[in-house]
């Protein structure tokens, strides 16, 4: 059974009965929730409580690492990711991630976009020009950047190295995009602008973030998952776990009582 609230929009993800572990410790212990499509899906939580394992499950980004695994069930539109023959790089390529810290990579702006979009698909020159500056524009960096496509993405400030990995993340037309602490770097004028990003995105892609912002998880997102040492204590609107949480521990820690 998923722990899941009543008229939840569709699912993109399901995840059933997942564990996870780093060697013998297990990080996630049965988690059984819904990511419902188009809308935006915060998880909170205590440091170490697993908000980032669970994340980096949903692409399978651990299995980069040796000694980690995954146990169970992450169904998305209706394929086990976890399943031996998934192929990893088209998984990457459906469910795009963007780390905590603005991770350009050095080459110019315009490659940092197409870097991704070459390994999937084989544009012309027209073409790929049309999707980076479409990429740039969904992450409301092109006004800034346009005119020195050439330059290094290193060049940029902090938030902007932020929206072009975020364009980077979306030139590849992702259906998931998978945010960790993408603000926590930035500073507030950049924080308001990726806040706005990602509430225009969720018009076009699932997305799930972890933040250490509560309030930020409250103004952007519908859904909100509160996490506790690897548990997945209640989920539900934003709004309802804010406001009436069904469980004290979800209580205390949004009201600041928790340790
Ligand atoms: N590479 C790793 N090897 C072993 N244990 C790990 C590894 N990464 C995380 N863990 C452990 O797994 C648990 C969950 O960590 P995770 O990073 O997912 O938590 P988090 O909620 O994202 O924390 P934070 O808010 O501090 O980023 C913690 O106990 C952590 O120590």
């Amino acid at each position: 059974m998923a722990d899941m609230p009543d008229n939840m929009p569709p699912a993109k993800i399901a995840i059933r009965d997942l564990d996870f572990y780093y060697g013998d410790f297990k990080a996630l212990k049965n988690i059984n929730i819904d990511i419902p499509e188009k809308n935006v899906t915060a998880f909170i939580g205590p440091s170490g409580c697993g908000k980032s394992t669970l994340l980096r499950t949903l692409n399978r980004m651990y299995d980069l690492y040796p000694n980690m695994h995954a146990e169970g069930q992450i169904i998305l539109d209706g394929s086990n990711i976890l399943a031996k023959e998934m192929d990893v790089n088209l998984l990457r390529a459906r469910v795009g991630m963007v780390f905590q810290k603005p991770t350009p990579f050095p080459m110019s702006i315009y490659d940092n976009v197409a870097f991704g979009v070459r390994l999937y698909e084989k544009l012309s020159k027209v073409e790929m020009d049309e999707r980076v500056e479409w990429a740039l524009k969904k992450s409301a960096l092109w006004l800034e950047v346009k005119d020195k496509l050439r330059a290094s993405g290193l060049s940029l400030s902090g938030g902007q190295q932020q929206r072009l990995c975020i364009a980077r993340g979306v030139a590849t037309k992702p259906e998931v995009l998978l945010l960790d602490e993408p603000t926590s770097a930035l500073d507030p004028i950049s924080t308001g602008a990726i806040e706005d990003l990602i509430t225009d995105l969720k018009n076009d892609y699932t997305i799930a973030i972890v933040t250490h912002n509560m309030q930020q998880a409250a103004r952007i997102s519908d859904y909100t998952a509160y996490m506790y040492l690897g548990d997945m204590v209640e989920m539900g609107e934003t709004d309802q776990i804010f406001t009436n949480p069904a469980q004290k521990a979800t209580e205390d820690y949004i009201t600041g009582r928790y340790g």
